[in-house]
């Protein structure tokens, strides 16, 4: 998500530089400050990550250099531009600086008007990235994550799940005969149908660790780490039951007068050697079972 007011992180340890930077950029921006190296690592690597960091070169613990370096080549942090402030004018020191993934480089005593100039250049280009990266995750219909979105976290939450040796669950849900929904309704409430379905299943997947992506046209997915087979059945029933008290009409159905789902549930404590493509054709085949079933109802995969 693309935040509002944009957030700098302060790398500094004297207090009047503290003070000085605070002051000019708190105006615009909202500051969070680390006076040494280790701290400054916690800080950029929390929750709320910071958009820029300005980064004095000399700190007392981890020298900046070092911590630029570390910064850049962290998988988290490296994507947050990084400013180096110092007060060795030569041409060396800055190159040097920058081969090792600073955005810039600012000499004291800087003057205000630049460091604010700059800042806000290299926080601009920060948003535009951020903006199209948002852009290339997400479903333009209906908001949620996409197709691509799914594939990169069902692989990275596959592999942990396989390092700590839990369950990792997948819940496959299909809008039932929605060929006839658009052939009687028209496509545009089709999409609007798809809308009302997406915000309904969001709205009904709460924990943090789950990613609900549209995986095809009609079809959804629900990723659910460290749940097994037994919830993951009861949730994918609640999101069906959920879709259903929506009662959309659906009047060429054959299952019931209002939208319906059909869902797939599998479950696994994965192997090294299993790839994760085996948990998504198993959701897969149960989701499969469920529509030769007689669709709204949701069908397991017991391997
Ligand atoms: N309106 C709209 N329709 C879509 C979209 N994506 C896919 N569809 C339609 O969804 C329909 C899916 O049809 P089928 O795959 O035959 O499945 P179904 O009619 O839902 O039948 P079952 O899955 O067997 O219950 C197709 O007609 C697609 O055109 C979309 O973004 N908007």
């Amino acid at each position: 998500m693309v935040k509002e007011k944009q957030s700098v992180l302060i790398i500094e340890d004297e207090e009047v530089n503290i003070r000085v930077l605070g002051q000019i950029l708190s105006r615009e921006f909202n500051i969070d400050v680390a006076t040494c190296g280790r701290d400054a690592l916690v800080r950029a690597e929390q929750d709320e990550m910071p958009d820029l960091i300005l980064l004095d070169v000399t700190m007392p613990d981890i020298d900046g250099y070092e911590l630029c370096r570390q910064l850049s080549d962290n998988e988290k942090t490296r994507h947050i531009p990084i400013i180096l402030i110092t007060s060795e004018d030569q041409e060396k020191q800055e190159a040097y600086g920058l081969s090792l993934g600073a955005v810039d480089y600012i000499v004291k005593p800087f003057s205000v008007p630049v460091l604010v100039a700059r800042v806000r250049t290299h926080l601009q280009l920060k948003r535009q990235r951020d903006m199209l990266s948002d852009l290339s995750v997400h479903d333009s219909l209906t908001g949620l994550y996409n197709r691509r979105k799914f594939d990169g976290y069902i692989e990275a939450e596959w592999r942990r799940a396989c390092r700590n040796q839990t369950s990792l669950a997948l819940v496959m849900l299909d809008v039932d005969l929605f060929k006839a929904y658009n052939d009687h309704y028209g496509h545009m409430a089709g999409d609007r149908c798809l809308q009302r379905i997406a915000d309904c299943l969001l709205a009904n997947i709460q924990r943090s660790g789950d990613l609900l992506a549209r995986y095809g046209g009609e079809e959804f997915v629900a990723v659910l780490p460290e749940l097994d087979r037994h919830d993951a059945t009861v949730l994918a029933q609640k999101l069906c039951d959920a879709v259903a008290a929506l009662t959309v009409p659906h009047a060429a159905s054959t299952v019931a007068d209002h939208v319906t789902l059909s869902g797939g549930v599998a479950a696994m404590v994965p192997d090294i050697d299993m790839p994760s493509s085996q948990l998504i054709e198993a959701a897969d085949s149960a989701l499969y079972a469920a529509k030769k079933a007689g669709r709204d109802c949701v069908q397991v995969y017991v391997g």
